[in-house]
């Protein structure tokens, strides 16, 4: 219970004290009480700091104790497997042993697959398989959703494409019949933005094969040291999936000419180019698998790829004529909702150094332009602006896929 004023025991004699005495005394009661009270807040704090540190050493004990009640566990690959249990052998040590697996657990293992085990060895998980894991990085569409009614102002380019992926997927036996082998590997080179990777997409889309895309870069820099396994993985995974069509961009990347210097990176570049060329080579392995390259860097390209029986189909994708950019305005504009004064023989004109990417962009910008205004229909003059617009961004930067000048 809190003192009530009347409770106060006064610091004067009541009686015989004068008002000026009262009052003194009172203010040196009241700085005393004052002191004391400062005193008790500081200790207030230093008890409250201190039960912070406790608290947060408590949280980093417990912390610490799961942990420790946590044992590590270890990977091994499953030798076979038996009615006794399964053989595993230890990464590492490669000791083998055998070990009792669940009933469940036996249904899902198979000989080679990866898994984790704890201290007393036994099985407690399947991990996934380091195709699967590598299988990420690499991009894999089953059905690609662009079609050739996509692609605009490549007619003799998709034409050729054709034949040499599409014929030897849908009719392998009139190659069988003639008796030629088909092409190995297509080779698309060309400008950046120009449709490249929208042929081999577009063929897959046709054939009903899976897409599996990798660029070249990836290939030396994802996984430094392990390029020419990732190329074995890559056609693994192709042909896993197939009928399918591989798409390697940048291929340059790891098939450009040998240069002078012997860095340990160039070694590594070279391997996974000798890996590519043998994957290549090995034919009947191959099984439905076709495979496309695309460049912006043809002159860089180590002659050794372009053997007879590899890329020996070199097909040029350049940026589209007047005719080609009527054509792709055209397809990029056919969900917009256009003015009636659009006329695409001018806007094929204007844009002289366009490629199909550079002309995607202006039809967005355009449609921008529009919605800044406060408009539904985009007109003319918005796709004037904004080439306009993308024309001086372009000037202020190195990036030559809006490359105009
Ligand atoms: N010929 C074309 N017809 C219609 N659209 C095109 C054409 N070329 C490019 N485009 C547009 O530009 C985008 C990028 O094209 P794509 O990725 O096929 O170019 P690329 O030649 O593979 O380029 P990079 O060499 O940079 O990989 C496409 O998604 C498409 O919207």
């Amino acid at each position: 219970m809190t003192d009530t004023v009347e409770d106060v025991e006064m610091p004067y004699d009541e009686g015989a004290a004068s008002r000026q005495e009262k009052i003194e005394s009172l203010q040196e009661e009241l700085d005393v009480l004052e002191s004391q009270n400062e005193e008790m807040r500081d200790k207030l704090l230093d008890a409250n700091a201190e039960n912070n540190k406790y608290q947060q050493k408590l949280e980093r004990l417990t912390h610490e104790n799961k942990k420790l009640k946590q044992s590590p566990l270890f990977v091994a690959t499953v030798q076979e497997v038996t009615p006794d249990g399964a053989v595993i052998k230890q990464h590492g040590n490669n000791q083998e042993a055998l070990t009792e697996v669940t009933a469940e657990m036996r249904e899902k293992l198979d000989p080679d697959d990866r898994v984790a085990v704890n201290n007393s060895l036994s099985v407690v998980k399947k991990l996934e398989k380091e195709t699967d894991v590598r299988a990420r990085v690499m991009q894999v569409e089953h059905s690609p959703d662009v079609t050739y009614a996509d692609i605009g102002g490549l007619e003799d380019q998709m034409q050729e494409v054709r034949e040499t992926v599409e014929m030897p997927l849908e009719h392998p036996d009139m190659f069988e019949d003639v008796g030629i082998t088909p092409p190995s590997g297509v080779l698309l080179y060309g400008p950046p933005g120009t449709g490249k990777t929208m042929l081999a997409k577009a063929v897959a889309n046709e054939t009903d094969a899976t897409f599996i895309k990798m660029a070249g870069s990836e290939l030396v820099h994802k996984f430094i040291g392990e390029g020419a396994k990732l190329v074995r993985d890559l056609f693994e995974v192709a042909r896993d999936n197939q009928p399918a069509v591989l798409f390697i961009d940048e291929i340059d990347a790891i098939a450009s000419k040998r240069t002078d210097s012997k860095t340990s990176g160039d070694a590594e570049v070279q391997r996974t180019m000798m890996q590519l060329l043998s994957e290549m080579d090995g034919f009947d392995e191959r099984g439905e698998v076709r495979i496309i390259a695309a460049t912006n860097r043809f002159d860089m390209l180590d002659p050794a790829i372009l053997r007879p029986g590899r890329f020996d189909r070199l097909i040029e994708v350049p940026k589209p004529n007047t005719e080609g950019r009527e054509i792709i305005f055209q397809i990029h504009t056919r969900k917009m909702n256009l003015a009636g004064d659009i006329d695409f023989d001018e806007l094929a004109e204007m844009s002289p150094d366009a490629s199909g990417a550079d002309i995607k962009a202006i039809c967005t910008e355009a449609g921008m332009f529009a919605i800044r205004d406060d408009r539904t229909e985009v007109t003319l003059q918005d796709f004037l602006e904004a080439h306009e617009k993308l024309q001086q961004d372009d000037d202020g930067s190195a990036d030559d896929s809006l490359a105009f000048a």
